[in-house]
């Protein structure tokens, strides 16, 4: 008999009431996409935020999603991390692979140079595509299968989709260009990924400078990150500072990833951001989060985009403008290459400044300033 799962109501924690230092992020309402003044109106923001804040953030709004569908999903990651370890831990990444999409424990490595455990348990949930339909999923994400691969589906089409064309339109390419690199109905390692960071003695987390996620950018091309009340997540902006990332319900908090840098010369900026130990009165809280991490399809080649305005801005080499397809790394093997660095080693944690490099493409895998002396890396 199938077991049943049922969705316990997730109540939101109560937003902090310490006077961090929070960061504006640009706003993007979605509602105007449909308009042609209010997409241009999202187009200007979009660069905006990229040439003046010089930053690879922002804040969607009005994306279609209801509250209620949102805190649906907190409340199946909630269910999802109630249920015993032992029923959790099937379906496991194969990071030492390249491999990103299941679950993956947490408590199972050490943080560079501590002997502090990495407290973040995540469950990436691969797309309702047929590529995927054998692919091996949860009991209790099989139980509720219909509302997750609609909010899937939706995470991509109302959102993603949207960006990617806005995207397109700043950088004066077709309005398809990005969209025909990210097809839904092709393979990709894109996720719905439900996350879980178990809190920390203050002691340990002394240990590693307060960090539950060192300073990095992400693999893919655009993360879509559900706004939360659980304050820690900042992001570092062009004066070296790092700002707090502000609740707003029913927004989403996106940031540009690495594929999408790449291809435009870092116009499309990836982002440096970290996750900090919670200020006092929600350090205590198991931090449940949901995003929608998109990658471009696995055979896309990550070569430079034939860009007007890059041309006219002069980021562009006479190499760029012939890019060689065929001999390019795609974005399945540059995302295959960093999972494997990154989650196949025993350890999380590289030093700061520690570069990854796969064929032509290469980034820091943690941007932490290196303290001489201190004897810790952040
Ligand atoms: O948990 C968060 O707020 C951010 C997570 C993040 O940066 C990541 O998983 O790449
Ligand atoms: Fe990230």
């Amino acid at each position: 008999m199938a077991i049943s799962y049922p969705i316990p109501k997730w109540d939101r924690p109560a937003p902090t009431s310490a006077d961090l230092n929070w960061a504006d992020l640009t706003e993007l309402p979605l509602d105007l996409f449909d308009a042609p003044e209010g997409k241009l109106e999202l187009v200007r923001r979009v660069k905006h935020a990229l040439e003046v804040e010089d930053l690879g953030f922002w804040s969607v709004t009005n994306t279609g999603f209801s509250e209620e569908e949102i805190e649906h999903q907190f409340a199946i990651g909630q269910a999802f991390y109630n249920l015993p370890l032992e029923e959790r831990k099937s379906n496991s990444i194969d990071a030492k692979n390249g491999g990103y999409l299941g679950y993956r424990a947490a408590y199972e490595r050490t943080t560079n140079g501590t002997d502090v455990l990495d407290n973040m348990e995540l469950l990436n949930v691969p797309k309702y595509t047929k590529d995927f339909a054998n692919t091996p999923r949860h009991e209790i994400i099989k139980a509720h299968e219909a509302e997750i691969s609609d909010f899937h589906r939706r995470c991509w089409y109302d959102v993603a989709r949207k960006l990617f064309i806005l995207f397109a339109l700043a950088l004066e390419l077709p309005e398809n260009y990005f969209v025909d690199r990210h097809d839904y109905e092709k393979v990709s390692q894109d996720h719905l990924r439900y996350m879980m960071y178990h809190p920390r003695s203050e002691e340990d987390d002394a240990k590693y400078n307060n960090l539950w996620s060192w300073a990095h950018t992400d693999y893919g091309s655009l993360t879509l990150l559900f706004s939360q009340t659980v304050s820690g997540l900042q992001m570092k902006f062009a004066d070296g500072t790092y700002r707090d990332i502000k609740p707003k319900k029913g927004s989403i908090v996106v940031n540009v990833a690495d594929t999408l840098s790449f291809m435009t010369k870092g116009y499309l900026r990836s982002t440096i951001h970290r996750v900090t130990r919670p200020p006092p009165d929600q350090a205590h809280i198991h931090r449940i989060g949901v995003l929608y991490g998109c990658r471009p399809n696995d055979d896309v080649p990550v070569v430079v985009a034939p860009s007007p305005l890059l041309e006219r801005l002069g980021y562009l080499t006479p190499e760029d403008k012939v890019a060689d397809e065929k001999n390019a790394v795609t974005a399945g093997e540059y995302v295959a290459a960093r999972v494997r660095a990154v989650h196949g080693a025993n350890t999380y944690g590289k030093a700061p400044g520690t570069k990854f490099k796969h064929g032509n493409l290469e980034v820091l895998e943690n941007f932490g300033e290196v303290k001489n002396g201190s004897g810790v890396s952040i």
